[in-house]
């Protein structure tokens, strides 16, 4: 489901078309089954939209409107799918429900997993899901931002509180925010339909607005450390896509950071393993783009560099050739993927969520620009 980018809203555009398609082509009873994420009511809407559209061609065929929502996350479509927790089911009929479960017998031989609701319910059930999860990721980045300011690392009580049954260690991952095809625009319509139902979300619109000022924390944090002096400059951004192990730039932190950077007047060098074609479809070519062939070529000529996304190839990399290759040494890394203490010891100024130098000032780059580093003097 696209979005409604004026409200936040679904945009239903297409769930009426395939509606209106069924209602055309029907030719004997058929189970309609709802799996992208919707609001509540689609389903009803749905019904009428398909009996509406079989009145106008003089059909007459009996049909039912089931909501299975999809769980699986990208990347790791096939496994969410075979390995599902749960199969959410709204269905009105024993009919259908039976129906659901012979579809799903090839993954109900260990155990049941179907949980069966109302169309209504199961449509809520998959908002709740991700508007849950989200919370959890904008809850974890608040206490991020608050660890930054007390001097707490904030990894160390991500594990502390990972431990406790009742928190869990999933999606408490702080970080640049959380991006994507879902998350975002699953909050946002939710928040919506609240409103239009007469009630304002105050939490569900809290996450949202956390998330987005977490998302500008990279550039934020850049532009803190060098004392808003960005024009000219160039910086090396690992990562573009929402999260590894795909190419979708949906949303994704690293947007906000290059628009931002390059409204500053900055030039960016970046690098990712799967979704630079997709960035050069939405950015095109540009003199302040370089699309680099290696991490380590996008820190070429490079004034900082910026994480945006923890591919597991960016783990590796040696602190002390970062030092070496960067005119200064700061680095914003928008996915903890480094260690504080080793990133001092190359004196590196480490920008992380929640650890490592505070909130970034740029009178730390002046303290450590006063005491001679070779490279630094290099650069000035
Ligand atoms: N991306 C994901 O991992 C998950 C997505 N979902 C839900 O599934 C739905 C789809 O999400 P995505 O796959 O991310 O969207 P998408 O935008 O990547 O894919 C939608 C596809 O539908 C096609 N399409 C659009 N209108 C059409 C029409 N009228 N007839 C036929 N095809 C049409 C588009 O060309 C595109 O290939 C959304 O409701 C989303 O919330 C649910 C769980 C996981
Ligand atoms: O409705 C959907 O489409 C799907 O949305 C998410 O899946 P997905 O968007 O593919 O990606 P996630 O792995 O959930 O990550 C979403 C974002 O949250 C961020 N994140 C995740 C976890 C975490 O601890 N911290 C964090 O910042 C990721 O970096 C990413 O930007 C849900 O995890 C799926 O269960 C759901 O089916």
């Amino acid at each position: 489901m696209p979005r409604n980018e004026r409200e936040g809203a679904a945009d239903l555009t297409h769930v009426i078309a395939v509606a209106r398609s069924i209602g055309t082509h029907i030719n004997g009873f058929k189970i309609v089954i709802e799996k992208s994420t919707v609001p509540v009511g689609t389903g009803d809407l749905l019904a009428r939209t398909i009996s509406e559209t079989m009145a106008v061609h003089g059909l007459s065929h009996d049909f039912e409107v089931c909501s299975n929502p999809e769980f699986l996350k990208e990347g790791s479509a096939i496994a969410d799918f075979a390995d599902a927790p749960r199969i959410v089911v709204g269905a009105g009929s024993d009919r259908v429900r039976q129906a659901m479960r012979d579809c799903y017998q090839p993954y109900l031989r260990d155990r049941d997993r179907l949980v069966f609701m109302d169309v209504r319910a199961a449509e809520l059930t998959k908002y709740a899901a991700n508007a849950m999860l989200a919370t959890k990721i904008s809850f974890i980045n608040e206490v991020a931002n608050l660890a930054e300011r007390l001097g707490v690392d904030v990894e160390q009580v991500r594990t502390g509180i990972a431990s406790d049954p009742r928190i869990g260690p999933h999606f408490i991952q702080p970080g640049a925010g959380y991006g994507g095809s879902c998350f975002p625009k699953d909050v946002r319509a939710l928040v919506r339909a609240g409103r239009d139902a007469g009630y304002e979300p105050q939490l569900l619109a809290a996450v949202n607005d956390v998330n987005i000022r977490q998302q500008n924390t990279l550039f934020d944090k850049l532009h803190d450390a060098f004392a808003g002096d960005l024009a000219g400059r160039t910086f090396a951004v690992w990562g573009l896509a929402f999260k590894p192990n795909t190419d979708d730039m949906r949303e994704a932190p690293s947007r906000r950071l290059l628009e931002a950077l390059w409204e500053h007047g900055a030039l960016v060098r970046a690098y990712d393993p799967e979704a630079m074609r997709e960035v050069r479809r939405l950015y095109g070519y540009r003199a302040d783009l370089e699309l680099c062939e290696s991490p380590e070529s996008a820190l070429e000529c490079a004034d900082a560099l910026i994480v945006c996304t923890e591919w597991p190839c960016f783990a590796a990399a040696d602190p002390s050739k970062l030092a070496e290759a960067l005119a200064f040494p700061i680095v914003v890394d928008g996915r903890n993927m480094f260690d504080p203490a080793m990133m001092q010891q190359h004196k590196l100024l480490y920008y992380a969520a929640g650890r490592g130098s505070s909130v970034a000032d740029s009178s730390q780059l002046k303290a450590l620009t006063a005491a001679p580093a070779a490279h630094i003097l290099a650069a000035e």
